[in-house]
């Protein structure tokens, strides 16, 4: 199955210049999420992962998923103000704008291996704002999982010393 059939690229959202990569169509699709489920899994098979953890909001869809059928806990990170309890944050920069992400203290164990999963990988600046408060909380990162990834934004060099997975690579 051909999962760039079920990814709309939207011209100039949401600022000019900017090709805005769409995985509704994805999710409106069972066959085409099942399908695509069972490609991240495959990329996480026998890593022993405790957590996976995911990036608001678009991480949230294929990461709760993965979740479950891993057998491992879910843990949001979530945009500033949104989680109520003690929390660890991160500034980060993105292709069109800037910042900031949270994780709850208690959301990861000192030495869990962790699976850190979202949509896009563009700049890499979102995801590796969510290594460091994974790291800060002692998780081990043990693989970074997206759908896409967008290949001239560089964001694997910023993840540098992760291994890194996606499903597929855009322009
Ligand atoms: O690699 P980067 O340059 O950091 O960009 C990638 C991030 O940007 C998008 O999220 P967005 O901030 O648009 O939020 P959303 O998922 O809530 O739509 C995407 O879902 C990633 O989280
Ligand atoms: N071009 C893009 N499309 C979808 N999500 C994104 N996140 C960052 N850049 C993006």
């Amino acid at each position: 199955m051909d999962l760039t059939s079920h990814i709309r690229t939207i011209p100039h959202f949401p600022k000019r210049g900017i090709a805005f990569r769409d995985i509704t169509p994805l999710l409106m699709d069972p066959a085409a999420s099942d399908h695509c489920l069972q490609m991240l899994l495959e990329r996480a098979a026998d890593l022993k992962i405790d957590k996976v953890v995911a990036i608001e909001s678009r991480g949230f869809f294929f990461g709760s998923m993965m979740a479950n059928k891993l057998n491992a806990g879910f843990v949001p990170i979530r945009k500033p103000g949104k989680l109520p309890y003690a929390i660890e944050k991160e500034f980060y920069e993105l292709e069109y704008g800037a910042d900031s992400v949270e994780i709850h203290k208690d959301g990861i164990n000192k030495g869990e291996r962790i699976l850190l999963h979202d949509d896009v990988l563009a700049t890499g600046g979102t995801a590796k704002a969510a290594c460091n408060l994974i790291q800060r909380l002692g998780g081990e990162i043990v693989q970074c999982n997206f759908i896409m990834e967008l290949v001239e934004l560089n964001g694997r060099e910023k993840l540098n010393g992760f291994p890194v997975e996606s499903l597929l690579s855009y322009p």
